[in-house]
């Protein structure tokens, strides 16, 4: 699905969009500290349940700083990366729908708007509910994300999903017994924190026979 031809690594543009490098300086106990830090975009994801089917919606795509992250891991330099011996397919991630916040709109609709986009159900803000909030990257970011629940049925349906624009994402249909066992298993699918802590939390609070 990934269908990834080439990869290379270039210098940050200062005018990213999605990244700013920053040093903030700080006094600690008397202290002059610094902090290399990155200013990236707030985000939603979102806990999607088909209730119709009694599946968990979760989407798939090639996340370039997952490929980048297990290339350096490994190999503790990203240059000259080959592709056979490192298929892009390796950078490929299983997550929670999700999306940065990157709008003048509430963040409810932002979520709502990503799981219409990625997962093609066109639901009304009314039915999804606040979960959490927590900060991501403590040593890198700190940036916030809203977790979302929301139930959909299959009548909710009204696109394929996917993404927009050239965005190329699978929308994956997990039954509740894959979904736990993707809990025990950890990130097996290059699953991020949030979609791990995401299904823990469903399956603690709304799966059937959860207590309330
Ligand atoms: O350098 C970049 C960064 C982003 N994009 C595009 O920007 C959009 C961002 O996608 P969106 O779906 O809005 O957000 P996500 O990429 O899903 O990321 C959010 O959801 C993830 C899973 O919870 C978190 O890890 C991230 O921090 C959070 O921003 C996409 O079109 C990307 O293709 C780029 O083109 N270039």
């Amino acid at each position: 699905m990934e269908n990834v031809s080439k990869i290379w690594l270039g210098p940050l543009p200062q005018d990213s969009p999605y990244v700013k490098p920053f040093r903030l300086y700080y006094v600690q106990n008397g202290v002059e500290k610094n902090w290399d830090l990155l200013k990236v975009h707030d985000s939603v994801a979102i806990i999607l349940y088909n209730t119709s089917r009694q599946k968990l919606v979760l989407v798939r795509q090639f996340r370039p700083a997952v490929y980048h992250g297990i290339i350096s891991s490994a190999k503790g330099t990203f240059d000259e990366v080959d592709l056979k011996e490192f298929p892009p397919a390796i950078g490929v991630t299983l997550e929670l729908c999700a999306g940065i916040v990157d709008k003048n709109k509430s963040w409810v609709e932002i979520a709502r708007e990503e799981v219409v986009e990625e997962c093609g159900y066109d639901v009304p803000v009314e039915r999804i509910e606040e979960v959490m909030v927590y900060r991501s990257g403590v040593g890198s970011s700190g940036a916030k994300q809203t977790m979302y629940y929301c139930e959909v049925t299959d009548a909710d349906k009204a696109t394929g999903g996917g993404g927009v624009d050239d965005e190329i994402i699978e929308v994956v249909e997990l039954s509740l017994e894959e979904a736990k066992r993707m809990i025990q298993q950890g990130a097996v699918n290059n699953s991020p924190p949030s979609c791990l802590m995401g299904l823990m939390w469903f399956f603690a609070n709304r799966a059937p026979g959860a207590k309330a």
